[in-house]
């Protein structure tokens, strides 16, 4: 392969193109506009219920009325219209986030920029695994061969060579290449296809799916009780008008079109937060299943360890110019990986230069070799192969080697380091286009190098706290048992027993899943043994977390519950397949994002059952009355001010709600149940009881008091106000209690509350408002005492938490 012999374009002019040009992209997303969600959401069924109940007011009630339901709508529209954008614009932030990358040569530099920002003439470098960004015409290669089976659904690799053109959207899946671009965007053969497809909108995860499908079944129990309520009113002789005003009313309060707007605000937000602190969620599902992690399944190089390799030693040590002379051959001068910049690094220290020459042949590791082969034709023509990798394999190639090389590899792997075999063989100049796979034999073995890669400070601990939160950490690498083992015990992972990937092959599954409940540490491991693994755990009921970097990595990344592809180390097809991309490899951050998984799942619960308890609430505060025939404790008017407050708690409140002192303490939830299951159901009709039992404690205070009927809505209205923000606080903790989970953590909460209080007291005492309520002003001493036996009734709701723990 020629060295750079193009320096690229260069910044300035490629700056100038992609002005001139647009954008390296096919589709451009749709930008989230403020307007376009407040337009959809006036659409909404809601509100156009809430519209008809404003001109019914109109019809039947008067101006000041309708006005003041107008503004009530207007007010509840911008709270959902705002909480949706925020959700939304967090959302479209997380694609912006893990957009994908490309290298290219620029100014004689190879760089790493936007997929999104490659122009026409820039020239793409290419490695296996990369995604082809733009279509391009091969300017070089080497052993050059891509996966086309996205464009012409043919799935054998097709070879490339100088001249041919590889598509955008391609894979590499062989050798080197680089290429100038010709098309970009739209322009690429993939661009007019996707062009005819259209745009594809994300799917619903899971979650939001079970959501949206329990919103639909607790709609008919909404929309039942706001007809039989105002039926049995209207058979008691209650007021036509008013009853159908109420009925209403109580639809629009207790129908839980919120339940989905929860689920993204929590995890869109959730995610977007995630994705600040390195861990990109690529897609919500994620998101969802993260806090459900029984098993993690890491790579060691880069996740558990630092992945910063430096040459340690080199045997024999009187021979180390002549070893890295072999091992500095099989180097990558544009991509090269972590072992080999530390092995570049060495060489260069110490005056080894590269082969002088021109490559002719290569091929990498992967695809069941360890090893990476280079065929180098020399200025005077000769041919000499250069083999770096796994010794054992190397050494099966070797004419001979000498038995203090392997008693060096068994003491060098011990202390945890990777090591590998350098070795060359000189080949007839004739024999140039023999496959290298007949070439690497009879090899002269050079030395071994080996390369210190240590845990990443604080690992160890991180690995404890995952272990404590009931979490297995398994390690699957492709070295050495020995260097495997060494690195687990580092960072503390049980490592008695290390299965290689020759013994698991010879498990069948049933076999493989027991041995996965002991074994925790595998070595010399393909992707395809970690895809067997993924498999087997799930077998045994775990939720899988696991990383991938490679190529073939994809499969186990897709098959896993939760597939993490590596930011720094990852290839771009582990990227595209994986749900979450981790920025910095790192394992810290991984466990962090399980632990945050964990912690979206309780404030999803939270809210959820928290929205539910008080829609319970209000329909048993008003049938009760009706079955009775006294008065109802709330105009419609009045209900619907109550649903602009509830929703707000449940939607942006417990969005804010800080994770509970236990959430890397406590064991996985195991069974990956409903949402709402039994004990769920006891608590929101427990809470919903409260509530009620609150409202008619302080309604009939007031009727014993001989109140006029504006008062006693007052009174019930302060109770609920009350009780419901003493429930809101209550069921911010399962748990724990409030004032030990911490009273005032919850910023938007507090705000919420004080909100509410503050308008209770000018909803009774201003005489404008109180009149656009319908309210009356009441003895201060009858509010506190409704306000007091709010907090007294509900207060169960906190006592109740000492019992369930
Ligand atoms: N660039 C390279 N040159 C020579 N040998 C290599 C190279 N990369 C990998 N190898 C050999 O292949 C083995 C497996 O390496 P690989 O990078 O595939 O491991 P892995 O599965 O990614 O493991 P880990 O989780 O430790 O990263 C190494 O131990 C080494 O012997």
């Amino acid at each position: 392969m020629k060295t750079s012999v193009h320096p690229g374009l260069t910044g300035v002019e490629a700056a100038a193109r992609l002005a001139r040009l647009g954008p390296n992209r096919l589709f451009t997303p749709a930008p989230v506009r403020f307007w376009a969600i407040a337009a959809e959401e006036i659409r909404e069924p809601m509100i156009l219920l809430l519209l008809g109940v404003g001109v019914l007011y109109s019809v039947w009630g008067g101006l000041g009325d309708a006005t003041t339901i107008f503004v009530v709508i207007l007010l509840l529209v911008t709270a959902e219209v705002v909480n949706e954008f925020r959700a939304k614009r967090a959302i479209g932030a997380l694609e912006r986030l893990s957009s994908p990358k490309a290298r290219v040569r620029r100014s004689g530099q190879v760089i790493t920029t936007d997929t999104e920002m490659v122009v026409p003439g820039d020239l793409l470098i290419l490695s296996p695994g990369v995604r082809v960004a733009a279509d391009a015409t091969l300017t070089d290669t080497i052993n050059f061969s891509v996966d086309e089976s996205t464009l012409t659904g043919e799935s054998l690799p097709a070879e490339k060579s100088v001249g041919d053109v590889v598509y955008a959207g391609t894979v590499v899946v062989a050798g080197e290449g680089e290429g100038e671009v010709t098309a970009t965007g739209g322009a690429t053969r993939l661009g007019q296809l996707a062009a005819q497809l259209g745009s594809v909108k994300p799917p619903k995860t899971p979650l939001q799916l079970a959501m949206k499908s329990l919103a639909k079944k607790l709609v008919w129990v909404a929309v039942s009780f706001s007809i039989v309520i105002p039926l049995i009113g209207i058979a008691r002789g209650g007021d036509v008008k008013q009853m159908i005003l109420t009925g209403l009313s109580l639809a629009f309060a207790t129908i839980p079109e919120e339940l989905p707007i929860i689920i993204t605000m929590v995890l869109g937000l959730g995610a977007y937060r995630l994705s600040r602190q390195n861990f990109l969620v690529k897609r919500l599902r994620a998101a969802e299943t993260l806090g459900d992690a029984t098993v993690i399944l890491t790579d060691k190089t880069g996740t558990l360890t630092e992945s910063r390799m430096q040459v340690a030693s080199v045997w024999p040590p009187e021979q180390e110019h002549t070893v890295l002379e072999a091992a500095v051959g099989t180097v990558s001068p544009e991509v090269p990986d972590p072992l080999e910049q530390a092995v570049s690094e060495r060489a260069h220290t110490l005056g080894v230069a590269t082969p002088d020459g021109k490559i002719v042949q290569l091929r990498h590791p992967g695809a069941g070799r360890r090893s990476k082969a280079v065929l180098w034709r020399h200025q005077d023509g000769s041919l000499r192969l250069h083999l770096t990798g796994a010794p054992e394999e190397i050494f099966d190639h070797c004419r001979e080697v000498p038995a203090t090389l392997r008693a060096q590899l068994a003491e060098e792997t011990a202390q945890g380091r990777r090591v590998v075999a350098a070795a060359t063989r000189t080949i007839n100049a004739q024999s140039a286009e023999i496959p290298l796979e007949e070439l690497e034999h009879d090899l002269d073995i050079a030395g071994l190098v080996a390369l210190a890669d240590p845990p990443r400070p604080g690992v160890h601990a991180t690995l404890a706290q995952v272990a404590g939160a009931g979490i297995r950490t398994l390690m699957v690498t492709g070295d050495h048992p020995a260097t495997a083992a060494a690195i687990a015990r580092e960072v503390g992972i049980p490592a008695d027993r290390v299965l290689t990937g020759e013994e698991l092959d010879q498990l069948d599954d049933a076999k493989l899943a027991q041995v996965v409940q002991d074994v925790s540490v595998f070595a010399r491991a393909t992707p395809q043994h970690k895809y067997r693994l993924v498999q087997a755990l799930q077998k045994n009921g775990e939720v899988v977390a696991v990383t991938g970097d490679g190529v073939n990595d994809a499969l186990a990344l897709k098959a896993a519950d939760v597939g993490i592809a590596m930011g720094i180390r990852g290839t771009d097809v582990a990227k595209e397949a994986a749900q979450a991309v981790l920025a910095d490899d790192n394992y810290a951050t991984l466990a962090h994002g399980v632990f945050e998984g964990r912690h979206f799942f309780d404030n999803l619960r939270k809210g959820v059952n928290y929205y539910l308890a008080v829609k319970v609430g209000l329909i048993a505060i008003f049938l009760l009355p009706v079955l009775v025939g006294l008065p109802l404790p709330f105009s419609p008017i009045q209900i619907i001010v109550l649903e602009l407050f509830m929703d707000l708690a449940a939607s942006a409140g417990f969005v804010a709600e800080p994770a509970e002192a236990d959430i890397a303490r406590r064991q996985p939830r195991r069974a990956r149940g409903a949402l709402i299951d039994g004990a769920a159901l006891r608590t929101i009709l427990f809470k919903g009881g409260l509530l009620f039992a609150a409202v008619m404690a302080a309604y009939a205070w007031a009727n014993w008091r001989g109140l006029a009927p504006a008062q006693v809505q007052a009174c019930a209205f302060a109770a609920w106000m009350i009780g419901h923000v003493a429930l809101a606080f209550i069921s911010r903790s399962d748990r724990d209690w409030i004032l030990h989970h911490g009273l005032f953590t919850n910023r938007i909460m507090n705000l919420w509350a004080i909100t509410a209080v503050v308008f209770l007291l000018l909803a009774i005492y201003l005489p404008p408002l109180r009149d656009a309520l319908h309210f009356a002003s009441v003895p201060p001493t009858d509010l506190i005492v409704s306000m007091a036996l709010a907090l007294l009734v509900t207060a169960p709701a906190e006592l109740r938490k000492g019992f369930n723990s």
